[in-house]
């Protein structure tokens, strides 16, 4: 797992290394780490051809960087003086009329040039980090309040364009407010952030109104949450992460976000002398005569994840279906050591029952879909509820903590699903293109996004019978349901991307995810 932490707590890590008077040792170690970032970065553009001009050699490269007031600014002027070093044309915009001093003193040293930012040059500071090179962005880092200056934000916008939605191509030239298309940076233009790209909230990834659009960002000490949150990832682009030092073993991630070395470490494996009923019993309630395929498909999903034995209550119609594909799976009640309940609007009796044995045996239980609409309190049991955004505002509303709209979950997800999950007291995995998974104590699980061809109807049922699955096989154990709802949503990922490069067109059907889990 990829731990990330809050701004606060990578500070106090620093504190006592700051107290001891090591901090201008740091800052030429995360300089260091910066520009061997940069010079590779430089480099590499160069052999693969996308050079224009000088562009991809560092000596004779024009590098702009945006520089502010406090340490972070102190370390791209550090990392510039490396790069003026070897020749490269450095210029540092002075956005706030006041730099670090040993980092100043370096820079111009080495050749650097100074330009000094005000609201009247905006337009030719723009073209001048839209011509350079490589822009490296030292505005802001850990130290950032929220809310940007409207000048430095002007700037920004002048330089980068327009914020574009998700779903617009990055870079697409975009009007600037003047009622003509503002010309923008090119979509292929280098840009490395120091730490964190300035405007977004190290912390929650937050971006606010503007913030600066990196390729890459170099980070120092420790993974910063915010860049592994919806918004701040995207801002950050490629993240690096520069070993200062620091001691983080005090300190309690905020976000985990699985690593596919961590798909081959945790995923459950039959043990030695296992037997059909130690390895896990799953009893799913999914489907009904209206939606039979959801059943299907979260039944097949389970068998084909791995289960001892998975029982299966639904009716005729699911069941029928079922067992030609599956031979294997029981019907009918019996022990079990986990439930899955929800997909395909089962029988609501049913899926309370389910509920109740839960609770009565201590049995973890994943929640789907119209088993949701059956929560009104906390369960005694341990559980993952699995709603989309919709779903979540349903939630929430009924609960009455509140009455977003959709719109408001997909553009806070982490805010909304912690939420739910305080409220229920249950790990809440939020489904959509950047799926979140919350813990009652604030905490989240942000695995990568998986492709967007698992937009279709289906790969939620398929997710759950996956996590039931899991909840079977690893029940008994202390893993951390967060942990291994990651880790269903990191498999349903790369089953998703497998499925769409199998099927050779834009979409991945939940059948054919299905046929990649289970090896056909
Ligand atoms: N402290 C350390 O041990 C190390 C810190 N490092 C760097 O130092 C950074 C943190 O440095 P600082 O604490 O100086 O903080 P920053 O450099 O992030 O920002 C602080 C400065 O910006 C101003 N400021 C904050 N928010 C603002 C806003 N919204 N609008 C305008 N001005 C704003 C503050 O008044 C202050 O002058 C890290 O992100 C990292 O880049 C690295 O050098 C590694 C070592």
């Amino acid at each position: 797992m990829r731990l990330g932490y809050t701004a606060a707590a990578v500070r106090a890590a620093e504190a006592p290394l700051l107290a001891a008077g090591h901090g201008e040792a740091l800052m030429r170690t995360a300089a260091a780490g910066l520009a061997t970032v940069c010079r590779r970065e430089l480099s590499t553009r160069h052999q693969t051809g996308s050079t224009r001009g000088t562009r991809g050699r560092i000596s004779g490269s024009r590098v702009v960087m945006l520089v502010g007031a406090g340490n972070n600014g102190g370390d791209a002027l550090f990392a510039g003086a490396n790069l003026a070093d070897r020749g490269a044309h450095v210029t540092a915009i002075d956005v706030f009329g006041k730099m670090h001093p040993a980092g100043t003193a370096a820079f111009t040293a080495a050749g650097g040039h100074i330009e000094p930012f005000t609201a009247e040059r905006m337009s030719e500071l723009a073209a001048l980090l839209r011509r350079a090179d490589l822009v490296i962005d030292g505005v802001l880092g850990t130290g950032a309040k929220p809310g940007l200056p409207a000048d430095l934000a002007a700037l920004i916008r002048a330089w980068q364009g327009e914020p574009q939605p998700a779903s617009a191509g990055a870079g697409t030239p975009a009007s600037a407010g003047t009622g003509t298309p503002a010309p923008v940076a090119s979509p292929s233009q280098l840009v490395i952030a120091v730490d964190a790209p300035t405007g977004v909230d190290a912390s929650t990834g937050a971006c606010g109104d503007t913030c600066v659009r990196a390729a890459h960002t170099v980070t120092f000490g420790a993974d910063k949450a915010g860049l592994m949150l919806p918004d701040g990832a995207a801002a950050a682009g490629q993240v690096t992460l520069v070993d200062i030092g620091l001691d983080m073993s005090s300190h309690v991630p905020a976000v985990h976000v699985p690593e596919p070395t961590d798909l081959t470490a945790l995923w459950p494996r039959p043990q030695t002398g296992d037997h059909k009923y130690s390895r896990g019993v799953l009893g799913l309630v999914a489907g009904s005569a209206r939606f039979p395929g959801a059943g299907v498909l979260t039944a097949s999903a389970a068998a084909a994840t791995g289960v001892g034995m998975l029982r299966l209550l639904a009716p005729p119609e699911v069941t029928g279906t079922v067992l030609q594909n599956n031979p294997e799976i029981v019907t009918g009640t019996g022990r079990v050591q986990a439930w899955a309940i929800g997909p395909g609007a089962p029988d609501r009796l049913t899926m309370q029952h389910a509920i109740t044995a839960a609770e009565t045996h201590n049995l973890p239980l994943v929640i789907d879909a119209g088993g949701l609409s059956l929560l009104t309190r906390p369960l005694e049991t341990s559980c993952i509820l699995t709603p989309h955004a919709g779903e979540l505002v349903a939630l929430l509303s009924r609960l009455g903590t509140g009455a977003p709209s959709r719109a408001d979950v997909e553009a806070d997800p982490v805010t909304h699903a912690v939420r739910a999950a305080q409220v229920l007291e249950a790990v809440v995995l939020l489904k959509g293109n950047r799926t979140i998974i919350a813990r009652p104590d604030g905490t989240v699980v942000a695995p990568a996004p998986g492709p967007a061809t698992l937009a279709t109807a289906g790969t939620g049922d398929v997710l759950t019978g996956i996590l039931g699955a899991l909840l079977a096989t690893t029940s008994g154990t202390d893993i951390d349901l967060a942990d291994l709802g990651g880790l269903g949503v990191a498999m349903h990922a790369r089953a998703g991307t497998h499925a769409t490069h199998a099927s050779g067109v834009v979409t991945a059907l939940a059948g054919e995810v299905l046929e990649v889990l289970a090896g056909r």
